[in-house]
């Protein structure tokens, strides 16, 4: 079988911002990763590749080194059918869980606990759908999820799914969706009809790699399915039909739609909820920063403060009060996150003060 690179997101601009390729390898797209080894795709074809040498190093300092689905690596030949991952090429965006902070170039650096969910994602689906059960779509959910998207470094796109199932003013509640997420596209779609598909498609153009975010129930599986023209995902009426666990089949990771373009979809990436948000959370609400700039004080809090430019945009109808409300509670949960984390890197502090003192003794000792 012979793969065109260019439909797994392979393209000169890539290949000319990563480094050379060690000798006698040839890049691959990792597909899913198992332990120690991984499931990569190459121009020849897929291939199961161990982690080399160097791999295994990095991974060991480094949980976030480890080889995730979307990186593409540096692939070896070691012997008819034996390959090796030699190398894990530089990840243009990542999404990451937990343990995880940016140093001051934009790197990430782990605190040894932080794990990356999925490499070199272009576009971030996130999908809410019009009515969740007898509910309306949840604007704070979005909001979430699209400052999660901003974090990882990809572009959000937002999908009002089951966009069938609303019968009292679409297009108010598109209004509201866009209110909640400046800056993003939004768009409803039905994949039962396929109405909106190919606005879906069109953002992923000839090559990008896309996530699909959401509760359960959205209709991830059937949109991924109405993107592919095929079932490849089992949707929550399969799985109800044959009885089976939800999570019994084991479906790819990284799925190349025909059109172009691919997705990943991984049971990470599917449960992926509120992590280290900081940055994210300034680019969900960029108008409440931006009224911010006017208030009175500079580290105003917009709750009772005089002159303060986001109460008044609230009182005059400008703003949303619920958006106010929103920004107000993540801030919080970005200040806890904040805490935790500098909560877990003292402890760690303090364990390695201990272990030198320990040995310290041990040297003084004759
Ligand atoms: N009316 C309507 N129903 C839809 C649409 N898309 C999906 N559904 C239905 O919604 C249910 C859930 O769809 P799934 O695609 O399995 O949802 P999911 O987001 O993948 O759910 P999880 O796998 O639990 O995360 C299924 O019964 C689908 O048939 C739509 O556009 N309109
Ligand atoms: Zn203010």
């Amino acid at each position: 079988m012979f793969n065109d690179l260019s439909l797994l997101g392979w393209h000169d601009g890539l290949a000319e911002q990563l480094p050379d390729l060690p000798d006698g390898a040839v890049p691959a797209r990792v597909a899913r990763v198992d332990r120690g080894a991984a499931e990569v795709i190459a121009a020849d074809g897929t291939h199961q590749a161990r982690f080399g040498a160097r791999v295994r190093r990095a991974a060991a300092a480094d949980p976030l080194a480890l080889p995730c689905v979307g990186d593409w690596v540096a692939l070896t030949r070691l012997s008819e059918g034996r390959y090796e991952l030699a190398e894990v090429l530089p990840r243009r965006t990542a999404f990451v869980r937990g343990g995880v902070s940016r140093d001051s170039r934009g790197g990430l650096s782990g605190d040894g606990q932080g794990q990356v969910l999925a490499a070199n994602v272009d576009v971030v689906f996130v999908a809410e759908p019009s009515m969740h059960a007898t509910d309306f779509a949840d604007l704070g959910r979005i909001e979430r999820l699209v400052a999660l998207a901003w974090e990882s470094g990809a572009r959000p796109v937002v999908l009002v799914t089951k966009a069938d199932l609303f019968d009292q003013g679409l297009d108010d509640l598109l209004a509201d969706v866009a209110a909640a997420a400046p800056g993003v596209d939004v768009h409803p779609v039905c994949s039962l009809t396929g109405d909106g598909v190919d606005l879906v498609r069109a953002h992923l153009g000839p090559s990008g790699t896309a996530v699909v975010l959401g509760p359960s129930g959205a209709g991830k599986s059937t949109l991924v399915n109405a993107l592919a023209g095929a079932e490849v995902m089992e949707t929550q009426q399969v799985r109800a039909a044959d009885g089976r666990g939800r999570h019994t089949t084991v479906h790819r990771q990284l799925i190349p739609l025909p059109g172009g373009g691919l997705v990943i979809d991984t049971p990470g990436i599917r449960r992926v909820g509120l992590y280290e948000m900081s940055e994210g959370v300034d680019l969900v609400f960029s108008d409440i920063e931006e009224l911010a700039g006017s208030c009175r004080f500079s580290d105003c809090r917009h709750r009772e403060e005089p002159g303060c430019a986001v109460l008044a945009a609230v009182e005059s109808g400008e703003l949303p009060e619920r958006r106010l409300e929103s920004w107000n509670r993540l801030q919080r949960e970005a200040a806890w996150m904040a805490r935790r984390t500098d909560a877990r890197l003292r402890a760690e502090e303090t364990r390695k003060w201990k272990t030198i003192h320990k040995q310290m003794r041990g040297m003084s000792r004759p």
